[in-house]
């Protein structure tokens, strides 16, 4: 049956990524004789601009409707003083369609390895996965501002917690056995309350080593020790910047996707980075994050591991290949690393 993907180009280097997203997609599907259609909507800064709204209806009830949503990237700084920003499509998008789970897998690939700003033998192996609560936490508290004093309420509740640790746990059983849960125990109530929950939880996976740390010291240790983690699970707060924050381990984020799943619905991919202004429009943005999110769509919404494995490999290929986008400190365009990809595939 054919499969609808709804697309979300979005601002920045979002149109130019999906587009090379796209491409691949389309030269692999034969090969995995993977049937899809796509419908392209309005999102973020191109909605504002287009429709008035960074969320529109039409987006928001195509991708309701959609077998799997992919997502590039929105914002841009001429949006900063806007009484609507493209920030409040993305959120306003992960809460209707309850996208709480996101998924941001961090591995090194083969060729990547001299490239990290890390000594080799600190990211050889790397491979664990941050699993962050999207619809929750401070994003989505009550902000108020007034000129002499601002509020952001971070609220959570059992529930909100429980459902994404066991993800954690589920996700544990599944490869290392080991979850790290991520907090500010010693200051935050919502933390208090996370460590409590990720406590019950764990008695249902005997299998499954739990540990918590507070999230300052975690962030050093995720640099010095990476390969102490298999499975980090955080609030929506800490796991936006620890995500960003891991990509230093591959040595940039161009190359870091993600999945996000909600209880029933359909599943949202897409890169960890943002629209990239300060590159936009240069046609040297590195489409890997972009493509490694098809990736995930193939075989987390559809289960077409083979056509997952075929760009993964391809990915690999191309890099040791030595063609490499300018944040991988190489001269290939975008448009080049994508051909080369496609060829590898
Ligand atoms: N999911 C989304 O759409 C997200 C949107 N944003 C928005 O993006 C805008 C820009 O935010 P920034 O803080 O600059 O973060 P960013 O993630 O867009 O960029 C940070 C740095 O990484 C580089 N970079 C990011 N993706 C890259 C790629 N594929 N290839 C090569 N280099 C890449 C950029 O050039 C920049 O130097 C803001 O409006 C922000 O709100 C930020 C994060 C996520
Ligand atoms: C608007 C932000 C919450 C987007 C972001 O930084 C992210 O999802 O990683
Ligand atoms: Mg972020």
């Amino acid at each position: 049956m054919t499969k609808k993907i709804v697309t979300l180009a979005g601002d920045g280097i979002g149109p130019e990524i999906m587009a090379a997203g796209l491409q691949v997609l389309a030269a692999v599907a034969p090969k995995i004789n993977f049937a899809y259609e796509v419908e392209a909507k309005h999102f973020g800064g191109a909605a504002i601009d287009a429709e008035g709204h960074p969320l529109p209806e039409a987006t928001l009830t195509a991708a309701k409707a959609a077998d799997a949503i992919l997502l590039a990237a929105i914002g841009g700084p001429q949006y900063n003083d806007a009484a609507v920003r493209p920030e409040q499509g993305l959120l306003g998008l992960r809460k209707e369609l309850g996208l709480f789970a996101n998924i941001r897998p961090v591995q090194i690939f083969e060729a990547l390895k001299h490239l990290s700003p890390l000594k080799p033998e600190i990211i050889e192996g790397v491979d664990f996965v941050v699993v962050r609560e999207l619809t929750g936490g401070i994003y989505f508290g009550e902000h108020t501002l007034n000129e002499r004093k601002a509020r952001d309420v971070n609220d959570y509740t059992y529930e909100e917690i429980e459902r994404i640790i066991k993800i954690a746990f589920e996700i544990a059983r599944g490869r290392g056995k080991k979850v790290t849960s991520v907090d500010k125990q010693n200051v935050l109530a919502t933390s208090k309350l996370w460590r409590i929950v990720a406590e019950d939880v764990a008695k249902n996976y005997p299998d499954v080593v739990l540990e918590h740390a507070l999230v300052d010291s975690l962030a050093m240790k995720m640099i010095t020790n990476p390969n102490d983690f298999d499975v980090i699970v955080t609030e929506n707060l800490f796991g936006d910047i620890l995500s960003d924050e891991s990509s230093v381990l591959p040595g940039t984020l161009g190359v870091m996707p993600s999945a996000s799943h909600a209880a029933n619905g359909p599943s949202l991919y897409e890169p960890i980075h943002g629209s990239a202004p300060d590159i936009a429009g240069l046609g040297i943005a590195n489409p890997i994050s972009m493509i490694l999110s098809v990736a995930m769509m193939l075989r987390e919404s559809f289960e077409e591991t083979a056509g997952a494995q075929y760009i993964e490999n391809a990915v690999n290929k191309t890099l040791l290949e030595g063609v490499l986008t300018k944040d991988l400190g190489g001269t290939a365009s975008l448009s080049e690393m994508t051909a080369t990809i496609i060829d590898n595939l």
